[in-house]
């Protein structure tokens, strides 16, 4: 059986600020670099393979403490990124107007192509993905990779693995440095593929981790 983890990054500067980044960047906080330092020992000993990273920098930061914790370089892949988030990157949340807060709500309100202005919808995002997260199954037998992404991206990804669709409302909080695991597995107990073993796991933390803008 394929066991796969899944790490959110560090907290970031404009996590702090509440800034959207998408796929806009901002480097990690003292804090954030704590978390992944504790991410790294938690991960140390379950006997990681492959690290594969989002190329942004706060998941590429986080990715390479944890792979000098394990002992294995680490691989970007560009379908890892955060959700584009268009025309509201680099925007403080609490600024935005009644129509651009709707331009958010259109991502997970039931429309299947909602998106904000020149960003990406939640369909496209899950399909990205789901193909990063399938390309694990190409790995060699026994391997056991570790993806490091962002709230949103492992959140639809999580979300559509337990069957809600990709715009369905977020029902799940991924905080800095959370672990959660997937496998593919075939049990006579459970539905045939992907299976959520943990979701959002923040134990190995000594302090509490923020949701990704606070909401
Ligand atoms: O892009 C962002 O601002 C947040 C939103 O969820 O994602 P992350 O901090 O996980 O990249």
């Amino acid at each position: 059986m394929l066991q796969v983890y899944l790490v959110r990054h560090g907290e970031t500067q404009w996590n702090v600020e509440r800034r959207i980044q998408g796929q806009s960047d901002s480097g990690l906080t003292g804090k954030g670099i704590q978390q992944a330092q504790q991410v790294a020992q938690r991960v140390r000993n379950l006997g990681i393979t492959h690290i594969i990273s989002s190329d942004l920098g706060r998941t590429q930061q986080t990715a390479r403490i944890i792979a000098q914790a394990i002992g294995c370089d680490y691989v970007v892949d560009d379908r890892l990124r955060e959700l584009d988030m268009g025309v509201l990157e680099k925007r403080d949340i609490d600024s935005l107007t009644e129509e651009e807060e709707s331009w958010r709500r259109r991502l997970v309100d039931g429309t299947p192509d909602g998106r904000i202005p020149q960003g990406e919808s939640m369909t496209e995002l899950s399909q990205r993905m789901h193909a990063a997260l399938s390309a694990c199954l190409e790995l060699p037998p026994q391997s056991r990779p570790l993806l490091v992404s962002h709230g949103m991206a492992l959140g639809c990804l999580v979300s559509t693995i337990l069957g809600l669709p990709p715009y369905a409302e977020r029902r799940l909080r991924l905080r800095n440095c959370s672990l959660s695991r997937v496998d593919y597995q075939q049990s006579a107990w459970l539905a045939p593929g992907w299976v959520v073993e943990t979701a959002g796991d923040v134990s190995h933390l000594d302090a509490p981790a923020m949701d990704e803008l606070q909401r």
